[in-house]
């Protein structure tokens, strides 16, 4: 057995630990040491995977100690929209190693080989969702949007008199699972249209809509608010109700998954049925964009508590291949030289020159404009990442004056990019 005593490979030491693919026959060993990794119970993930199969057995990779799997993950096949359109990109998920053996350098031989094999399937972005920040900056991984929770009280919960309303559209309350078709495809849309949205695989969606006690939380069953327009369902909130009483008073909140909406007046209606359930004194709101039109509309928004955090990290696994495959505001012509230690493909000096035909990069030997690390591309990928402030934290370097300014510029999206689905 991997012992207590053993002291395992020092970290930059060629092949440490052996990684392998697994196999669905695995799982079950794959997913108890996942589970014990994030402090949840190992069943309850083998449940999920049984009833709403997502899982990509084939692209599952394990790390061991002798014959004992003591670190996990996985990819998904997933697509991201990102400037210029949707796009196939890697979904990191299932990232643990087993509490005895933290610290060695399992995750860095995962990783390593993770990034590999990546590039091998030719998807240029792998992105994910952290449970720490401060993991996954090394390997190359940058925080690329920023959202947030907002909670609401009441009296606060008023929109502009002037925001759009259209009488003609009915707000339909229900059972989600009784209009999926309908949400599956207003999201679908949606995704589409924002930066950072991946579509969402069928098992995602049965484990969304399922309801299980677990995900309740004290709260009601999940509801769904469907607007419905004259010719088709133009939005939909997916939302709890927590009923609480205190000292014969009602003090309960409603708690919205998410709202999706194809246009204004259908997330007026969605935040206005929201905001009227009775006996509830506030309302929480799950993953807003940065500039969710919520703030606009409230008479006063200075009473919209926000909690901002980072959602997807983008990593550019062929750093060409990602540059080129996403459009630019404005023409470019510079050089980066990048430091890239997980994927040293990468590193090196790159020519990145965007018109209105399209983008290249290419490998160059002329004296570059900016250097800096693949993380820092990969946060700005989505077009938020404020390259500038990492030269004014000297992270990274102009050596032309204005060169970042520049990329951020070209690399800029006016509207805020949003993940809604954490996976
Ligand atoms: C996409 C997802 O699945 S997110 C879920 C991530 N998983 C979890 O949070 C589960 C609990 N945590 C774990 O299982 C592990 O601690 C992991 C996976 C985060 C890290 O695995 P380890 O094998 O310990 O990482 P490894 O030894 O390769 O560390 C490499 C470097 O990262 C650093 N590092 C690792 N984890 C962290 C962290 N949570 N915070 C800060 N630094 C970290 C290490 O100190 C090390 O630095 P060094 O090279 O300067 O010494």
């Amino acid at each position: 057995m991997a012992g207590a005593h053993h002291h395992g490979p020092p970290h930059d030491d060629g092949p440490a630990w052996t990684v392998r693919g697994s196999t669905q026959e695995e799982y079950p060993e794959f997913a108890a040491v996942f589970a014990e990794a994030i402090g949840m119970p190992a069943q309850e993930l083998l449940d999920v995977e049984r009833d709403f199969p997502s899982a990509e057995y084939d692209r599952s990779l394990v790390a061991l100690d002798g014959e004992r799997i003591v670190g996990t993950t996985m990819a998904y096949s997933l697509t991201l929209s990102v400037p210029g359109g949707p796009r196939r990109a890697a979904g990191i998920t299932d990232v643990g190693v087993w509490p005895t053996h933290r610290r060695r350098g399992v995750l860095s031989a995962l990783m390593r080989r993770q990034l590999a094999d990546i590039r091998e399937r030719g998807e240029k972005t792998a992105v994910l969702w952290s449970s720490e920040g401060g993991i996954y900056g090394r390997f190359g991984y940058g925080p690329a949007i920023q959202q947030f929770h907002a909670t609401v009280q009441r009296a606060h919960a008023v929109l502009r008199p002037d925001a759009p309303r259209d009488r003609a559209l009915t707000v339909e309350l229900t059972d989600p699972g009784a209009v999926r078709g309908e949400i599956e495809e207003l999201h679908r849309r949606a995704a589409s249209l924002r930066n950072g949205q991946v579509l969402r695989k069928t098992g995602w969606w049965g484990q969304l809509l399922h309801d299980a006690e677990r995900d309740r939380r004290g709260a009601g069953p999940l509801r769904a608010a469907l607007v419905r327009g004259p010719d088709r369902a133009e939005g939909y909130a997916l939302y709890r109700v927590l009923h609480k009483w205190e000292d014969g008073m009602p003090r309960g909140e409603v708690r919205a998954k998410e709202v999706v909406a194809a246009a204004p007046a259908a997330r007026v209606a969605l935040y206005e049925h929201l905001f009227s359930r009775d006996l509830a004194t506030g309302t929480f709101l799950g993953n807003l964009a940065e500039d969710d039109i919520l703030t606009t509309l409230l008479v006063n928004p200075r009473h919209l508590a926000r909690t901002a955090f980072d959602s997807l990290w983008v990593r550019l696994v062929d750093l060409p291949g990602a540059l080129a495959e996403r459009s630019y505001a404005t023409p470019l012509d510079t050089v980066l030289e990048v430091t890239d230690r997980f994927a040293p493909w990468n590193a090196g000096r790159w020519r990145l020159a965007a018109d209105a035909s399209g983008a290249r990069a290419e490998a160059t030997d002329a004296a570059p404009d900016l250097a800096l690390d693949v993380s820092h591309l990969g946060s700005a990928y989505l077009g938020r990442g404020p390259l500038t402030a990492l030269v004014d934290a000297g992270l990274a370097t102009e050596h032309t004056p204005g060169a970042a300014a520049r990329l951020d510029t070209a690399m800029h999206v006016p509207r805020a990019p949003l993940c809604d689905t954490d996976f």
